[in-house]
C-alpha cells in the first residue's frame, strides 16, 4: 500500500443537505468546487447525517487541533453568525465551504519526546505536553509525509528535540507550508502534488554552533528522501530558524536557506503570490482563493485602496490586479513580510498601472496617516481584532473627516516629519509607482472591507463601528477556513453612514392622514 493512500481520509460522494444546495464533498485530489449556501435556510446540523462530513481522525481525543468531529462543512457558528448579521440587516449572510480534509497547507509543529523516539505535533489542550499526529486528517497529506521523514532523519542522526525545562535539546518546531503551485502537472492533480517548505527551528544562535554538521546531515537526508530525486517527490525546500529564547516565541531573527528552490510560489486571488517562511501565510489557501474572489466584488475599478494588517499584501495586490487599483498602499508590521510583497508585486501582470507601496509600520500608531486619499480601506486583523486606535478613528469618520476638510491635508505635516515611527515606516516602504499621474485625494474611506478570522472579537468591533452610525453592514459571507472547529473567517462590508432603516427622521410636517371614503 503506499505510503499516501495511508492517510487519505475515506472518500463520501453526495451529500444532499436541507438548504436548498445539494453538494458533492470528496477528499479525492480534486477539490469540489466552493460552495455557497445562502442563509439563513432551516438548521441542518440535526437533519444532514453525520459520519460523511465527520473528521474519522484517530487523534481527535487527545489532539487540541479540532474541536469537533461531526458537520464539517457547516460549523455551528455559522447559525450564530446567520443571527447576528440579520440583526444589523444582513438578511443574505452566505457560508462557503471548501475541502473538510487535508485542507491544512500551513502547519507550525511542536517537536519533543527524545532522539529515539520524537513526538512531532500539537500541544495537548491547556498543557505543553505534545502529541504526535502523523494521521492529522486537517493536514495536506504532504505535511504527514513529510513528518514521517523528519521523525526518520532524526532517529537516524540523533537529533535531540527541544527539552523546555532545561533549554538543551536541537530541534524545537517545524514549519511546513505547502505550494500547490505547479503548472506542468494538469490543474486536477496540482493539490495532491504539493510540495512541503520545510522549515527546522534550530537552538542555537546561528550555523556556526556546536552540533551544526547535525544540521547539514538532517537537512540532505530530507532532501535525499524528499528532494525531486527521490521516489516520492514531496520537499520544495529546506530552511532553518536560529532560535535559542527560552520565551515561548516559535521564531527567532535568523533564516537561513539550505536546499531547494528559495522561493515558493502559490496561485491565490488571481495572482502569483511569493510566501517567504518568515511572513505570514494563511493556512487555507483553496478557501482563501474563494475568499479574495468574492472580495473582489466589492472594490470598484479604479479606486485607491488601504489594506491594513497586509502581511506581504497578497489582499492589496489581488485587488490591484483584478480591480485595476488607482493605488494600493498595504501596511504591516512584520518587516520579514517585504521580501515576499516585493517578489510578489514584481510578478504582477504588466498591465497593473497602479501606485502601489508597502510600509513597516504599526496601524494603531496614527491610522489616519493610512486612510487620508482611500476609498476603500480593508482590515484583516490577526484573532485579538482592531487595534482600539483605529476602532475609535473609524467610529469618528465623519468628524475627523470634516476636520481634515478644514484644516487642509494633514499630510503636509509629513514634509518635515520628525515622528520616529513614521520616518521608519518611510524608510522601509517600498514603492511602485504608476505610470499615470493621479491627483492625490484627502477623502477617507466609503467602503471598510473587514476579514475577520476571530468571531469573538469580529462581533466587538462590529457593535462599536455600527453603534456610532458612522457606518452600516451592507453585506457578509462566512468561509469554512478552519474545518473542525468552530472558527470561520467572516468578510464583512460596511458602507459609510447610518444605512437605510437607520437614518434620522428629518423634523418638518407631518404628513395628513389620507382618507379613505368607503362605501356604507
Ligand atoms: C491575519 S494576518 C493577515 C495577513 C494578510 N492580510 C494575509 O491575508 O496574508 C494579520 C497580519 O497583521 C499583522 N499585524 C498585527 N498587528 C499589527 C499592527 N498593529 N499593525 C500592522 N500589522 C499588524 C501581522 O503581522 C499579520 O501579518
Amino acid at each position: 500500500m503506499s505510503f499516501l493512500s495511508l492517510l487519505s481520509p475515506p472518500r463520501f460522494s453526495l451529500i444532499t443537505s436541507q438548504t436548498t444546495t445539494t453538494f458533492a464533498v470528496h477528499s479525492s485530489p480534486s477539490p469540489p468546487p466552493p460552495t455557497s449556501i445562502s442563509l439563513p435556510t432551516p438548521p441542518i446540523s440535526d437533519q444532514s447525517p453525520p459520519l460523511s462530513c465527520a473528521l474519522h481522525c484517530s487523534h481527535f481525543n487527545s489532539c487540541s487541533g479540532c474541536t469537533h468531529e461531526f458537520n464539517l462543512h457547516r460549523p455551528a457558528i455559522v447559525d450564530e453568525a446567520s443571527v447576528f448579521f440579520k440583526n444589523f440587516g444582513v438578511k443574505d449572510f452566505s457560508f462557503d465551504t471548501c475541502r473538510l480534509w487535508g485542507w491544512r497547507c500551513r502547519a507550525k509543529l511542536a517537536v519533543r519526546g527524545s532522539a529515539s523516539d520524537p513526538v512531532i505535533g500539537l500541544y495537548e489542550e491547556g498543557t505543553h505536553n505534545v502529541v504526535d499526529i502523523p494521521d492529522c486528517k486537517a493536514h495536506h497529506p504532504n505535511i504527514n509525509a513529510a513528518v514521517d521523514l523528519l521523525r526518520k532523519g532524526m532517529v537516524e542522526f540523533k537529533i535531540h528535540p527541544y527539552d523546555e525545562d532545561q533549554g538543551t535539546g536541537l530541534l524545537r518546531y517545524v514549519q511546513m507550508a505547502v505550494t500547490t503551485y505547479n503548472t506542468s502537472l494538469p490543474a486536477s492533480e496540482r493539490y495532491r502534488n504539493g510540495k512541503v517548505q520545510l522549515s527546522l527551528v534550530w537552538n542555537s544562535r546561528n550555523e556556526n554552533s556546536p552540533f551544526s554538521d547535525r544540521l547539514d546531515a538532517l537537512a540532505k537526508f530530507l532532501w535525499k528522501y524528499g528532494g525531486p530525486n527521490s521516489k516520492h517527490h514531496l520537499i520544495h525546500s529546506v530552511w532553518v530558524n536560529f532560535q535559542t529564547s527560552t520565551n515561548n516565541i516559535i521564531f527567532g531573527n535568523r533564516w537561513r536557506h539550505l536546499l531547494g528552490e528559495r522561493d515558493l510560489w502559490e496561485h491565490v486571488g488571481g495572482i502569483d503570490v511569493s510566501m517567504a517562511p518568515s511572513s505570514f501565510g494563511q493556512a487555507n489557501t483553496r478557501a482563501f482563493d474563494s475568499l479574495l474572489r468574492k472580495l473582489h466584488k466589492y472594490v470598484p475599478y479604479g479606486t485607491s485602496v488601504a489594506d491594513l494588517y497586509a502581511g506581504a499584501g497578497v489582499i492589496g495586490l489581488s485587488l490591484a490586479a483584478a480591480r485595476k487599483c488607482r493605488s494600493v498602499k498595504c501596511v504591516e508590521v512584520n518587516k520579514e513580510s517585504k521580501l515576499s510583497f516585493e517578489k510578489t508585486a514584481e510578478r504582477l501582470p504588466v498591465s497593473v498601472d497602479s501606485s502601489i507601496s508597502w510600509h513597516h509600520a504599526d496601524t494603531s500608531i496614527e491610522p489616519l496617516t493610512w486612510l487620508v486619499g482611500a476609498d476603500v480601506v480593508v482590515v484583516d486583523p490577526p484573532r485579538k481584532g482592531l487595534d482600539p486606535s483605529l476602532v475609535n478613528l473609524l467610529r469618528n469618520i465623519s468628524s475627523v473627516e470634516r476636520k481634515v476638510n478644514i484644516s487642509g491635508s494633514p499630510v503636509a505635516k509629513v514634509k518635515d516629519e520628525k515622528r520616529p515611527w513614521v520616518i521608519r515606516s518611510k524608510e522601509a516602504s517600498l514603492q511602485i509607482r504608476s505610470q499615470t499621474v493621479h491627483e492625490e485625494s484627502q477623502a477617507l474611506p466609503r467602503t471598510l472591507i473587514y476579514i475577520s478570522c476571530g468571531w469573538e472579537s469580529f462581533k466587538e468591533d462590529c457593535k462599536m463601528l455600527l453603534s456610532s452610525k458612522a457606518w452600516h453592514l451592507d453585506k457578509a459571507h462566512g468561509f469554512n477556513f478552519f474545518p473542525g472547529t468552530q472558527s470561520i473567517e467572516v468578510l464583512a462590508v460596511f458602507k459609510r453612514g447610518p444605512g437605510v432603516g437607520n437614518k434620522k427622521k428629518k423634523p418638518g410636517k407631518k404628513k395628513k392622514k389620507k382618507t379613505t371614503l368607503k362605501n356604507i
